[in-house]
């Protein structure tokens, strides 16, 4: 996959099967939001082959598209709707009946305790409450692939609690999860395999627990650092600091 002549992602070769939730990481422009948007049949301008149900997307129609849930990283949302026009809209789109998509969404609110804003404009939400609703949406429609980039951010920790039991117990419904993320140790913990993509390449591809074993590391970020080759961060700080602050001393 290219953007112009700059190559994105080589030879990546992903078997993906129900009731896997993924860890798909790597370092800033490694190429993850760009997988999930071939797989998502957002980018087509990819050579190879991407499967999904075990149909070719280049070729089939865009009916696989309704069983798939997607919160992007950095996500247009409608906010001069209220959370119920935006649920309802979303399950409508993904074929659902108009009064089951806002029956459904407004018990999904009510479990985030989010029943009071139902009919309040989003624009008014914060961060993490639109971050809710965005995740409902993408659930709405009960769908068999969900794909995740960064789905916690700006979440409190109770709600971040939640989510990841919603996801294990999504998996254990035989939903498969594509889920991108920066934060180790959340991907370390939900995880059943994790694949590291470095460079557009997949370095790494397997549970924790064989990463951990592989790499004679404890824990995922150890794992990154020593497979993204990095041990600078203590420099790269100090200079940072350095230059920040025109050279002072720092006494
Ligand atoms: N629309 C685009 N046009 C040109 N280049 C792009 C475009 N989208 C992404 N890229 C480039 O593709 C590479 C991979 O980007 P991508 O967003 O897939 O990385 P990522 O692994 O998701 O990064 P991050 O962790 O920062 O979100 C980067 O070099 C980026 O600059």
């Amino acid at each position: 996959m290219s953007y112009g002549s700059k190559n994105v992602l080589n030879e990546i070769n992903l078997d993906v099967y129900p009731g896997q939730i993924i860890g798909y990481i790597g370092p800033n422009g490694a190429g993850k939001s760009t997988t999930l948007k071939i797989m998502l049949g957002l980018v087509e301008e990819y050579s190879g082959m991407v499967e999904i149900f075990g149909e070719d997307i280049a070729t089939s129609d865009y009916s696989y598209k309704r069983k798939i849930g997607y919160v992007p990283e950095n996500a247009e949302i409608y906010d001069n709707l209220t959370a119920n026009e935006y649920l309802t809209f979303i399950g409508e789109l993904y074929g659902m009946e108009q009064n089951e998509a806002a029956n459904k969404a407004e018990s999904l609110m009510q479990q985030f305790g989010m029943e009071d804003v139902l009919h309040t404009r989003i624009s008014s939400f914060s961060k993490g409450m639109r971050q809710k609703v965005l995740i409902i949406s993408s659930l709405l429609h009960n769908p068999d692939l969900i794909f995740l980039d960064e789905p916690l951010s700006g979440l409190d920790a109770n709600s971040v609690m939640i989510i990841k039991d919603i996801l294990e117990q999504l998996v254990a419904h035989g939903k498969t999860i594509f889920y991108s993320s920066h934060i180790m140790d959340v991907v370390e913990k939900i995880s059943n395999r994790i694949v590291l993509l470095v460079d557009g390449k997949i370095a790494a591809d397997g549970t924790f627990e064989e990463l951990q074993e592989q790499n004679k590391q404890g824990s995922l970020e150890g794992i990154f650092n020593q497979l993204t080759g990095f041990d600078e961060h203590k420099h790269t700080a100090e200079e940072f600091v350095r230059i920040v602050t025109n050279g002072d001393a720092n006494d």
